[in-house]
């Protein structure tokens, strides 16, 4: 699956409702065992959540969007399929998300590209299950201090800290994803899928049990005056940035 929503594939509502309907199409196609994520536009993975659908926005979008956030990882990360994540650009937050959904983890060697989850940095706060989903991937401590921080990591320090699991030149991602996945499903896949759930239940299960109160927090969260404050100081970073 490539995600080609231009100019940096930021996880806009439209975007999140394509990508659960194509997920659950393959899903329940017997036929698909597995599914290698990967971005068809230049040097962006994904550019995590869409800003300007947290930005002046209604209640019910708020929580219209959420529950979009909600539901795509939630499909992601309980998928039978094998989901291999082929980062072949940056990925902050959302993207780096999604990276961290999958199974298993390549990124293009590029030390210009980074990955990790920035919402410190941008004054918001990556919610629990974003949290959780980072420290099964690398540990408590490393993902304590990388939260804390908010650290973008580029690709070599990504793979030392274990959040991508190789590294390898941009013209070969495809073909290691694909030699990866093929390992992946020489295994039975009742076993596979027994052992993934096996270890990813109590995560989900938490965002289960939790959900509508947890679209609660985010909205109340992101219609504080001040989080607006520093979202809009932050787009506007970034178009300056260009200038
Ligand atoms: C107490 C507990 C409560 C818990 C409550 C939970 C609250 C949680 C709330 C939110 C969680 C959010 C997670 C996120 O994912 S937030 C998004 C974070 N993303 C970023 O920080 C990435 C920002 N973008 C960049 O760093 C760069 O754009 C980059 C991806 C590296 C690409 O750089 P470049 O190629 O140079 O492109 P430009 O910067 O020029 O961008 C092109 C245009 O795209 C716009 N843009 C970029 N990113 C986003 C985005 N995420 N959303 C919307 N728009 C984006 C950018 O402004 C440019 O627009 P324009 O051409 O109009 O200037």
């Amino acid at each position: 699956m490539k995600f080609k929503s231009p100019p940096v594939n930021s996880l806009s509502l439209d975007f999140l409702t394509e990508f659960c309907i194509s997920l659950e199409k393959l899903e329940n196609d017997r036929a698909c065992r597995g599914v290698i994520l990967t971005s068809a536009v230049p040097k962006i993975f994904s550019s995590g959540l869409d800003i300007t659908e947290m930005c002046g926005k209604s209640t019910e979008h708020y929580a219209e969007f959420w529950r979009a956030v909600q539901e795509m990882w939630l499909r992601l990360y309980s998928s039978n399929m094998v989901t291999v994540a082929a980062v072949n650009g940056s990925s902050p937050a959302g993207g780096c998300l999604i990276a961290l959904t999958c199974d298993y983890r390549i990124m293009a060697e590029n030390p210009k590209f980074s990955i990790g989850l920035n919402e410190a940095q941008l004054g918001i706060v990556a919610p629990f299950w974003f949290k959780d989903t980072f420290v099964n991937v690398v540990g408590h401590r490393v993902a304590e201090r990388s939260l804390q921080l908010g650290s973008l990591h580029s690709a070599p320090e990504a793979h030392r800290i274990g959040l991508v699991d190789e590294l390898v030149p941009e013209e070969k991602l495809k073909d290691r994803a694909t030699a990866v996945m093929q390992q992946w499903l020489a295994l039975p896949d009742h076993a596979r899928q027994l052992t993934k759930t096996m270890m990813r239940k109590a995560v989900l299960d938490r965002l289960v049990a939790h959900r509508e109160e947890d679209v609660q927090n985010f909205i109340s969260f992101i219609s504080k005056e001040s989080i607006q404050k520093s979202l809009r100081m932050y787009m506007e970073m970034l178009k300056k940035k260009k200038s």
